[in-house]
């Protein structure tokens, strides 16, 4: 059985109170193994360790030094590309080919994409004129803002957290990381990768428990705590923000999505059913850009739900290892309790369930899982809760529209604005649509395609701030303006 500890200062520790979770693997329950629950002992002890890190030999190394450990650590990753496949798929239930071509491949990238990118990006510079006539030159300078918190989600655990580790350590700073308590296997592996790397004691440290009175608070509150990054539910990073308010912390927000597909007459129809396919059901619909609203102008709207029904009933449930297996489990029996909430909510508000809409019998072995049925509605009004809560299940309701107008409006009409994706074959049309959609990710005929160097993260009550490429600059670092006088 596999036991879970903190990551503090490059050494694996238990917890004082000898308090442990269990974590659970949602394909059929089976026990992984405890999970060290931290208290404000081994929270502040990684504080420590992370500030005392940032005057250490971490402290004096060089911008391309950094780049050159980091780089290190994405090769490491690769080179250990099984274990930490073996680890996510145990811990979320997912299949193996989705996390070998996602999950693990872009936590090894993470650390190679920003390093280089923020190693390559320029400091502004002003000459400015003086009275004297000598003039002045300003030069803005940057330095690590200190002990950064990393608090990360379950739905693709090791991705997201190295997203921010990845750019928060080639800015200079340490982190403590507090990964999600459903999935804290690939993050505590890391802490292997980092001392096989030499990444100085301290830099990179982990504590793992809950939220509310547990690791997330203690970490979210302590003083010595630089800048709190966040990725999760709405409500959660709403409580972020006021812990951070305490002693002015910055923080950036990565929040909850209920993004909308939208499907114009004059798309590739298949193109179209393929890609909103993937973003409503890949990681069984556990993803915060997944779709789940999809408009289609009426001409096709009876041909693209036929299409995508027939899809869904394609998708094969089954073990990570299971080859042919293109859907797993969502991450917890917990998490499925809410997921069936809103299955039976639709019901209620009057939907049609074209398809699913249940838990499937997965057989004697695999019923104590946390399987549901993709699922696929019609009929909703749009002000129905299942239209405009998150529920980041496998489902999605699709509705007809009859103008581009009509679908902006509709599109637009939700709390959040994280992502869209637009399907039509005339790019003025493409441009036009997605210059009005308020989101911070607007794919054309495509979904979740990710270039590193650009910017990443949502509008309204999906977040706050920009990370990814060099605007994470802003967030990971404190920048100082020289003025020289000459
Ligand atoms: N915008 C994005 O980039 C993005 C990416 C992935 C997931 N998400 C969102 O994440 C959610 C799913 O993930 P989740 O259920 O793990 O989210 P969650 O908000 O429940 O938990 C996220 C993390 O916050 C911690 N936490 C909870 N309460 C806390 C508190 N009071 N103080 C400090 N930490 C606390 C949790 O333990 C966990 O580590 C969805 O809403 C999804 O849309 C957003
Ligand atoms: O579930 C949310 C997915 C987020 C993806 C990223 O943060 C990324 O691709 O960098």
């Amino acid at each position: 059985m596999k036991e879970f500890k903190h990551f503090i200062n490059g050494e694996y520790v238990a917890s004082a109170s000898g308090k442990t979770f269990e974590n659970r693997c949602p394909v059929d329950n089976s026990l992984i193994g405890p999970v060290h629950e931290a208290g404000e002992a081994e929270v502040d002890a990684a504080v420590r360790a992370a500030k005392a890190a940032l005057k250490g030999p971490w402290g004096k190394l060089t911008q391309a030094q950094r780049t050159e450990l980091l780089n290190k650590v994405a090769d490491r990753i690769n080179e250990r590309f099984d274990e930490f496949l073996e680890a996510e798929c145990l811990d979320t239930g997912k299949p193996r080919s989705i996390a070998s071509h996602i999950d693990i491949p872009r936590g090894a990238a993470n650390f190679k994409a920003f390093s280089e990118t923020l190693a390559n990006h320029p400091t502004e510079g002003f000459r400015m004129d003086t009275p004297d006539g000598k003039g002045a030159l300003n030069v803005g300078h940057r330095t690590p803002k200190g002990v950064i918190a990393v608090i990360s989600p379950w739905n693709l655990p090791l991705l997201l957290m190295t997203f921010k580790v990845g750019p928060a350590l080639a800015c200079g700073n340490t982190v403590v990381v507090k990964p999600s308590e459903e999935t804290p296997a690939t993050t505590t592996l890391l802490g292997e990768v980092m001392n096989e790397c030499g990444v100085p004691a301290g830099v990179f440290n982990v504590v793992h428990g809950f939220g509310p009175n547990s690791a997330g608070e203690f970490l979210t509150t302590h003083k010595d705590v630089a800048a709190i990054t966040f990725t999760g539910e709405t409500r959660t990073g709403e409580a972020i923000m006021r812990a951070a308010s305490v002693g002015l912390r910055n923080i950036s927000m990565e929040c909850g999505g209920k993004n909308p597909g939208l499907v114009f007459a004059d798309c590739d129809i298949e193109k179209a059913v393929e890609g909103t396919m993937r973003s409503a059901f890949v990681n069984c619909g556990q993803v915060c850009l997944g779709t789940e609203r999809v408009y289609v102008e009426r001409p096709i709207f009876e041909k693209f739900l036929s299409r995508m029904k027939e899809e869904v009933a394609k998708l094969k449930l089954g073990r990570p290892e299971d080859k042919d297996a293109n859907f797993g489990p969502l991450v917890s029996l917990e998490h499925r309790e809410k997921v069936k909430y809103y299955y039976d909510l639709a019901r209620e508000e009057g939907a049609t369930v074209e398809i699913g809409g249940g838990i499937p019998d997965m057989g004697a072995e695999l019923n104590d899982g946390a399987w549901i049925e993709p699922t696929i509605w019609t009929g909703l009004s749009d002000d129905a809760r299942v239209i405009r809560e998150e529920i980041f299940g496998p489902c999605c309701h699709i509705r007809p529209f009859d103008t581009e107008e009509e679908v902006i409006e509709l599109a637009n009409d939700t709390d959040y604005g994280l992502a869209c994706a637009i399907w039509t074959e005339n790019s003025a049309r493409a441009v036009r649509v997605a210059e009005q959609m308020e989101v911070g990710l607007a794919w054309v005929n495509s979904w979740f395609l990710r270039d590193l160097r650009t910017s990443f993260g949502g509008a309204k009550q999906s977040g706050i701030g920009r990370e990814g490429g060099v605007h994470g600059l802003e967030f990971y670092t404190e920048t100082k303006n020289i003025c020289i006088k000459l």
